[in-house]
């Protein structure tokens, strides 16, 4: 069996985060490993306190993960401080996986920082380098690049510009744009576009941990980069589409074995309420 790393924050109402990208790991039907970085108390409508776990912590989760298991991708989610960056960076540095998706997390669905702003120069130095995929939203795109983007020319322009500043591999991702769910990967020869129309729902909270959690699986799973943002992208606009309205805010994406094996829902009833 295929084992995936997560090494990401703790969302307790099971939207995003590490519960996110283990169930859609299991939805994959790869092992789920999880190095929490930082424990976060939110749910669906905001972020109340954030707990983050000491570097050296960190560093011994992810040393107890690779001294026994041989991790066939990792994903990178919320790294809320440049100390904590200091430490992923670092294993990551150490062990070498094979294939590392990073999703920069900035701010959470509802607007809420999950990283402390002043982080984002240690974000490009030390992360940014070690991404064989990065996966920023429109909003994380444009405080890396420190540029505006308002058009797809726009995406593309901030996807060769990250590439230049070290990642292999860089989707921008259109879930924040108005219009069609456009996203775009520049992978430092061509550019690519995969475009889903715009599902109308508030129900989002942890479309971006889904997505770079399924590129993640679907790379040690043997897929190339190219088909495991394809594949990732059917992923999570199915999960989209039947997504949760749990919560008072922007309800979670929806991860279960069947609709992804057969693309049907199993639990009528709740699929139909939450449309
Ligand atoms: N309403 C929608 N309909 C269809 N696809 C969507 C919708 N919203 C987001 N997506 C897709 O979901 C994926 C994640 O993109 P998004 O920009 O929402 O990530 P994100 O902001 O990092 O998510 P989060 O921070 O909530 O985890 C992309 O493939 C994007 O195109
Ligand atoms: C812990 C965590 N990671 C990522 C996100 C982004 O959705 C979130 N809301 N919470």
């Amino acid at each position: 069996m295929k084992k995936v790393l997560t090494i990401a924050g703790s969302d307790c109402s099971g939207g995003a985060g590490i519960q996110a990208d283990l169930k859609t790991f299991s939805a994959h039907g790869v092992f789920g490993m999880s190095v929490i970085v930082s424990v976060v108390a939110e749910n669906t409508s905001r972020v109340i306190d954030i707990q983050d776990i000491t570097p050296e912590m960190i560093e011994k989760q992810i040393d107890a993960v690779f001294e026994d298991i041989e991790v066939d991708a990792v994903k990178v989610g919320m790294l809320s401080t440049p100390e904590c960056m200091r430490a992923v960076a670092g294993k990551l540095r150490q062990y070498k996986p094979e294939h590392v998706v990073i999703d920069p997390v900035m701010y959470a669905k509802n607007g809420c920082p999950l990283m402390d702003p002043s982080a984002v120069d240690a974000l490009i130095e030390t992360i940014l380098p070690l991404a064989d995929v990065l996966t920023p939203n429109i909003p994380e795109a444009e405080r890396i690049t420190g540029v505006e983007i308002r058009s797809v020319t726009d995406m593309e322009a901030a996807a060769r510009k990250i590439h230049d500043m070290g990642s292999k591999t860089v989707v921008v991702k259109g879930g924040h744009a108005i219009g069609n769910a456009l996203d775009v990967l520049f992978d430092g020869k061509q550019m690519y576009h995969f475009e889903t129309e715009r599902i109308a729902t508030k129900n989002t909270h942890g479309t971006g941990c889904t997505f770079s959690s399924a590129i993640a699986s679907q790379l040690a799973l043997g897929m190339d980069i190219c088909k495991a943002v394809e594949k990732a992208k059917v992923y999570v606009t199915t999960a989209i589409t039947h997504s949760l309205a749990i919560g008072k805010g922007c309800g979670p994406t929806h991860h279960f074995y069947e609709l992804y094996r057969h693309g049907l829902p199993t639990q009528e009833s709740e699929v139909a309420e939450c449309r």
